[in-house]
């Protein structure tokens, strides 16, 4: 039996007045598919509504922190703010040093709009050495490991309302 993964939740959570915003790359496109569906439908299965779940999209993983500091502003100066940010991204080791610059400055930054912000921004972005690695972690290899983006939705409705 896996020990990892979220664990049983705490609390019950109700995203019904939550608007969340999905950012995603578009970098290796089926498994990011994948995450972004296990992020909504755990969403959703939070109460979340459909209407409140507000997706975008960039080009890869290394635009997702200004990607969504840029995506929170324009909803906040449209009257529709957001209250949690998924950045989703995919990135695979290649036979350079790409990926570990990448994976590095990202992660930093993704950590740093939570305190610049002011709200929860989740870390949707698998770091993966083989596509094999994504694809089992965007539950796409039966009977492997689940979806992660289902971690993500729920981290995000928890993060959005625990404190509140
Ligand atoms: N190799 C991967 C990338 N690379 C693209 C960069 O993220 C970026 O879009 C480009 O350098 C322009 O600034 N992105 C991923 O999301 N996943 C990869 O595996
Ligand atoms: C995530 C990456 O950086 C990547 O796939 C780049 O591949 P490479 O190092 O072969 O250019």
């Amino acid at each position: 039996m896996a020990v990892k993964g979220l664990g049983a939740i705490d609390q019950e959570y109700d995203g019904s007045k939550l608007r969340i915003g999905i950012l995603h790359a578009r970098w290796n496109k089926e498994i990011i598919e994948s995450l972004v569906e296990g992020a909504k439908k755990k969403l959703l299965e939070f109460n979340v509504k459909p209407e409140n779940i507000v997706v975008e999209t960039v080009p890869g993983s290394f635009e997702l922190p200004y990607g969504s500091k840029l995506f929170y502003e324009k909803a906040a100066k449209e009257g529709k703010p957001l209250d949690a940010i998924i950045p989703i991204g995919v990135l695979i080791k290649g036979s350079t040093m790409h990926f570990e610059y990448i994976c590095d400055s990202v992660t930093h930054q993704l950590m740093k709009l939570n305190f610049e912000l002011g709200v929860p921004v989740i870390f949707g972005v698998l770091t993966c050495i083989t596509e094999e690695q994504a694809q089992a972690r965007a539950g796409l290899i039966e009977g492997k490991m689940h979806n992660h983006g289902e971690d993500w939705g729920a981290a995000a409705v928890e993060m959005a309302t625990k404190f509140n």
